[in-house]
């Protein structure tokens, strides 16, 4: 494989925004930025046996979910995504092939929210693949949808369904025995493939006020992180979340699934009572799963409170997806 013969062939021949002046092809890229937005920055990275697996997981797919981990977090703020970079260390054993199918991955969701690819950088890896993406997006001044936004008596959702992401990684890892689920390729699809919430981002942030996260390491960190940048309380119903009805009878931890398991990239967030009604109503007739799932209350000694379903109330710990636990 030939580094410039890669790079030539990942370059795209036009691009989706004219306010890109240079993209692939100089020492940096250049774009013309709107000057009644702001600017949204966001970077994730994905690592080979960390965050996925090439016995699972195609080139294709692992390309499609490292753009929309980074979507979801442009969503989360509740902008518009706009431009990808792509950081890639490429082990010896991948091909030319390999690495453009990466591309055609990231690319099939680009064309969707019609994002153009201006810049990144390739190497080599002694071992595992990492793939890191940088994504530029806009929100309308003053519009992105904080953490530290959360007010006593919102009214706290989550978008979609949550779990399934865990429950297809169990699977995938062998943790969970295929005949455990109907539908196996339902919870895998889940894993490889989240579809990032834009269009609930971008309503939320035409309201008064949303604080938003989008749910990667889990719904009781998040909820923890927009607890503590609020200096809230945040109280939850565990029979208000929505789980697809198969989990509970594939595996008896299938809560930790739920509350801790991660990579959802569904949002969850809070919103005053009024609005509620109105993200719910645009919700609805947009075809997009959204439940409320609790309130915000004044902040008390633990950020997170779950009611179980037999009415006793404790304490939500903050666990999760932690690189380093
Ligand atoms: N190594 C780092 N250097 C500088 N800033 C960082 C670093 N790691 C994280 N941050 C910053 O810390 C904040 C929280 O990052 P974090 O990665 O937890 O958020 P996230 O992307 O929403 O979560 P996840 O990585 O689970 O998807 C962000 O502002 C991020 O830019
Ligand atoms: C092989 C394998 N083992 C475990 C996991 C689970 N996992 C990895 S990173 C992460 C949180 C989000 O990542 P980050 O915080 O880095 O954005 C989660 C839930 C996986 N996807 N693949
Ligand atoms: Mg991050
Ligand atoms: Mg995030
Ligand atoms: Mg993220």
């Amino acid at each position: 494989m030939d580094e410039f013969d890669l790079i030539h062939s990942i370059t795209p021949h036009s691009h989706y925004h004219p306010s890109v002046d240079v993209g692939i092809g100089d020492d940096g890229a250049v774009y013309t930025a709107s000057s009644h937005m702001q600017q949204i920055v966001c970077l994730d990275t994905m690592v080979e046996d960390v965050h996925f697996k090439s016995e699972y997981s195609t080139p294709q797919d692992i390309g499609y979910k490292a753009l929309a981990v980074n979507i979801s977090d442009v969503a989360a703020m509740g902008g518009i995504p706009k431009f990808y970079l792509v950081s890639l260390a490429v082990p010896s054993c991948w091909q030319k092939a390999d690495v453009q199918a990466m591309y055609e991955g990231m690319a099939e969701l680009a064309k969707l929210y019609r994002m153009d690819l201006i810049g990144g950088d390739t190497v080599s890896a002694s071992g595992q693949a990492v793939i890191t993406v940088t994504v530029i997006g806009e929100v309308e001044k003053n519009r992105a949808c904080l953490r530290s936004s959360a007010r006593s008596g919102d009214v706290v959702f989550v978008t979609g369904e949550i779990g399934s992401s865990a429950a297809g990684l169990s699977l995938l890892l062998g943790e969970t025995p295929p005949s455990a689920f109907h539908t196996g390729d339902y919870f895998i699809e889940k894993h490889k493939r989240p579809v990032p919430r834009v269009q609930v981002g971008r309503f939320c942030s035409q309201l008064q006020r949303a604080a938003l996260n989008d749910i990667s390491d889990g719904l009781a960190s998040e909820l923890h992180e927009i607890a503590e940048s609020s200096s809230v309380t945040i109280e939850i119903e565990e029979q208000l979340l929505p789980v697809h009805p198969d989990l509970p009878e594939a595996d008896p931890q299938w809560k930790r699934w739920v509350l801790f398991g991660g990579e959802d990239y569904e949002l969850a967030g809070t919103v005053s009572q009024q609005e509620w009604i109105s993200l719910l109503d645009y919700c609805t007739q947009s075809g997009i799963r959204i439940a409320k799932i609790g309130a915000v209350t004044e902040r008390k000694e633990a950020s997170v409170l779950l009611t179980a379903n037999d009415q006793r109330q404790i304490v939500l710990e903050k666990k999760g997806y932690n690189h380093f636990k």
